[in-house]
């Protein structure tokens, strides 16, 4: 099969998978089949042709998408990647994760998504503007800071937002930073931006803890990956006095059970997060994942805690730091084993969060500190956590499921309100 029909095929299976939890959470919820009917596809999806005069002198067409999927809260709000094999269905399923992030962390917004189908290591610094330029345009009439709120995501940076952001104060003849977050701090950006996601992550594993009653000094931690999110999660619960007992990148995996010298591995890892291959003693990812510690943390790849493993896996807290680690199987096996598992929707809310901080500094002209913006940050996402939890514990289902009902309840409750349904 093609690499781009694997894609294409995974992709829809992740859409399927999408659907069928929010099924299941408005059921459990007692909402009615009609709610899931307006749930279950964006409320519009649109593609468009970018015709791009190419540093040679010919025109390339490119495609772009922007799914948005409800906006019964508020406006939409999501990333725009940038990517060779990026598909309607994809950018589907992005933006209801989306909508499941703005709603478990109460922000007042709904999910979007968009993608250009391009790859941006291979054009000039010229093209991916002229590109970005040309994506603002043809979308221009459905996105704003009041409809649908644009932002980063893969293979996009700063400049990109700023481009975008220029091409639409441009269009509607008035300054917008408020139309696209990530932009650069002279152009209104937040501060603590960057690290948010990763921030996040370590602050819904420290509610996690405390949930399950464990310390974190003291507690043995394995990280699967050890680039930008593993190594600073690695370093951030190293600081607060665990013991980092396994770290794991491609090339393989290293365990020890008194902990790891980890600002020695950081030191020699290299720029693609490898450390592994310098080390004779190394174990293969696979028997990382089943050695003793308290807390496992897969920031690597997908589908890692599978039925395969899930019932020899011994930590006691499990938190998502990257999308899909743990098979919906995995996830029921870890749950009946009493194990506590923070979902990646949960763990990896950090980032909208922080958006949503930048639409509202944009709009207050007003701008907070890096320790404003994480006390906030904080302060959500310890709601955020507490809110799934209490979920997961009253109706007596998983956590993936409990923050899929968070995630739906305000959105199915405003449409509701707005009659809808
Ligand atoms: N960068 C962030 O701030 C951040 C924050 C939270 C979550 N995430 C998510 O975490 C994931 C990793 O992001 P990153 O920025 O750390 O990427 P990265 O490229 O910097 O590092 C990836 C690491 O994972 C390792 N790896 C890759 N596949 C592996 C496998 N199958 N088994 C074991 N190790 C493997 C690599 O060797 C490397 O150490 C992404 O899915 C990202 O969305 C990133």
């Amino acid at each position: 099969m093609a690499v781009d029909t694997v894609r294409q095929t995974e992709q829809t299976s992740v859409l399927e998978r999408t659907q069928q939890l929010i099924k299941k959470a408005l059921e459990h919820m007692g909402f009615a089949e009609s709610f899931y009917e307006l749930l279950k596809r964006p409320r519009r999806l649109m593609t468009v042709c970018i015709p791009i005069r190419m540093d040679d002198g010919s025109v390339r067409v490119f495609t772009g998408y922007r799914a948005q999927h409800n906006d019964a809260v508020g406006p939409t709000k999501g990333g725009i990647r940038f990517h060779p094999a990026v598909t309607p269905e994809e950018v589907t399923a992005l933006s209801m994760g989306m909508s499941i992030q703005c709603g478990l962390t109460d922000l007042p917004y709904g999910g979007g998504m968009g993608g250009i189908e391009c790859d941006p290591r291979t054009m000039s610094a010229a093209e991916l503007e002229r590109l970005s330029r040309g994506y603002v345009r043809a979308i221009s009439q459905i996105v704003g800071p009041t409809k649908d709120i644009l932002a980063m995501d893969m293979y996009a940076n700063a400049q990109m937002m700023a481009w975008m952001m220029d091409e639409y104060s441009r269009l509607r003849e008035f300054d917008s930073p408020g139309f696209i977050t990530g932009k650069p701090l002279m152009l209104g950006g937040s501060a603590g931006r960057e690290s948010s996601t990763v921030k996040g992550v370590t602050i819904v594993l420290r509610e996690a803890a405390k949930a399950a009653g464990l310390e974190l000094r003291g507690a043995k931690v394995i990280v699967q990956g050890f680039g930008h999110a593993g190594g600073y999660l690695a370093k951030f619960l190293h600081d607060a006095g665990a013991k980092i007992v396994g770290i794991a990148d491609t090339g393989g995996a290293l365990y020890h059970p008194d902990g790891l010298d980890v600002d020695y591995l950081l030191e020699k890892r290299d720029a693609s997060g490898a450390v592994t291959h310098l080390f004779a003693s190394a174990i293969s990812n696979r028997e990382l994942l089943v050695q003793a510690c308290d807390i496992l943390i897969p920031a690597a790849a997908e589908n890692q805690i599978t039925e395969e493993n899930a019932a020899d896996i011994q930590a006691k807290i499990v938190v998502e730091a990257v999308d899909g680690p743990t098979t919906a199987k995995a996830t029921e096996i870890l749950t009946s084993r009493g194990v506590l598992l923070v979902p990646d929707v949960l763990a990896s809310a950090g980032g909208v969060v922080a958006s949503y901080f930048e639409r509202v500094q944009n709009n207050q002209g007003c701008y907070w500190s890096e320790a404003e913006v994480y006390r906030k940050l904080d302060h959500l996402l310890v709601n955020a956590f507490r809110g799934v939890h209490r979920i997961a514990l009253e109706s007596k289902v998983d956590m993936r499921l409990a923050a899929y009902m968070a995630g739906h309840r305000k959105m199915a409750e405003a449409m509701r309100s707005r009659g809808w349904v």
